[in-house]
């Protein structure tokens, strides 16, 4: 069992506070971390694989910390989001390379090699790699020693719809044998699908975190604010205006259309297209307004 607790760490860089204490418990299987750009996901995983230092608060793996103990990083393994890879040489020499690091060897590489099936291009220089082919290779190295806790910086970035599903397989593999896995990812969709559990992170704070269901949750109980144009909008905005599920209406004289936030996301999608029939009114345009993840994300801050 391998549980990487993070007790009210921060991180400033300067002046800018990356991390805000932020206290989370990572358990076995796989856990997304959630996050826009910049919200300090990979100054938070560069501090649980013991790259960087809190500034304060501890990251501990199992009771034992993290920073600068040595003895604790043959149970971490990291494949970081940066490109640069040594690309001279060929991806069998490059795990063989990190193999060494940890006093194993061309053995040690191969099976890791095999693991993330990368064998038939084993022999290829890593300049010729695709994208896909690089982040598997530094699976590879991430896995050469075992480790018990794997931490994956936004892995599916650049890849294509295949490699996605290939590494999606092998991680939830990693899961099920029952290692820690965790992944950050700025794309909720891609971490409903692979995820456990996931952990929101929002500038730096720590912003909710449960199964894919509570997050859904969380994110469509939000208030939803839209944009809708019909063939009568004061008749409209009248009828809407009495229903609960709507808590207000505004008329954009400008856009010539109906600025409306609602409270009840479901209630109010089945209650505009019945109120629109009732009264005999056109719906032309139906558009949700805010619905850009940033726009989620502020709200479980905020919330
Ligand atoms: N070494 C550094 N020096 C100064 N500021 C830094 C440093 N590393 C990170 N930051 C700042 O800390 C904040 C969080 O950055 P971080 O890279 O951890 O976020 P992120 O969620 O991983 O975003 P992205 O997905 O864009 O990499 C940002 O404002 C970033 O500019």
């Amino acid at each position: 069992m391998t549980t990487l607790n993070i007790d009210h760490v921060s991180r400033w860089f300067g002046n800018v506070v990356a991390v805000n204490d932020i206290t989370m418990t990572i358990g076995p299987g796989v856990t997304g971390l959630l996050g826009p750009n910049g919200a300090g996901k990979s100054t938070l995983i560069n501090m649980m694989g013991g790259f960087l230092a809190p500034s304060t608060g501890t990251v501990t793996l199992d009771g034992q910390q993290v920073w600068r103990n040595e003895s604790i990083y043959k149970h971490i393994g990291i494949v970081p989001e940066r490109e640069a890879m040594y690309d001279f040489l060929t991806g069998r020499e490059f795990v063989v390379a990190n193999a060494e690091l940890h006093g194993l060897g061309a053995k040690a590489a191969q099976k890791a090699l095999a693991t993330v099936e990368m064998e038939y291009a084993q022999d290829r220089k890593i300049s010729t790699y695709s994208k896909g082919m690089r982040q598997r290779v530094k699976m590879a190295s991430a896995l050469v020693h075992d480790p018990s806790l794997l931490l994956l910086d936004e892995p599916f970035n650049g890849m294509d719809p295949r490699q996605r599903m290939q590494l999606m397989d092998l991680l939830r593999r990693m899961g099920d044998e029952g290692r820690t896995v965790l992944f950050s990812s700025h794309i909720l969709e891609e971490v409903e699908q692979l995820a456990w559990h996931i952990e929101v992170v929002v500038a730096g704070r720590h912003a909710a975190s449960g199964d894919f269901r509570k997050i859904r949750r969380l994110m469509t109980d939000r208030p939803h604010r839209y944009l809708v144009r019909s063939s009568d909008d004061r008749a409209l905005a009248a009828a809407l205006i009495a229903d609960p599920s709507t808590s207000g209406i505004e008329v954009d004289l400008a856009e010539g259309a109906l600025r409306i936030q609602a409270v009840d996301f479901g209630r109010f999608t089945a209650l505009l297209p019945k109120v629109a029939r009732d009264h005999g009114i056109r719906l032309l345009t139906v558009s949700p307004s805010d619905e850009s993840l940033e726009s989620v994300f502020s709200y479980l801050v905020a919330a």
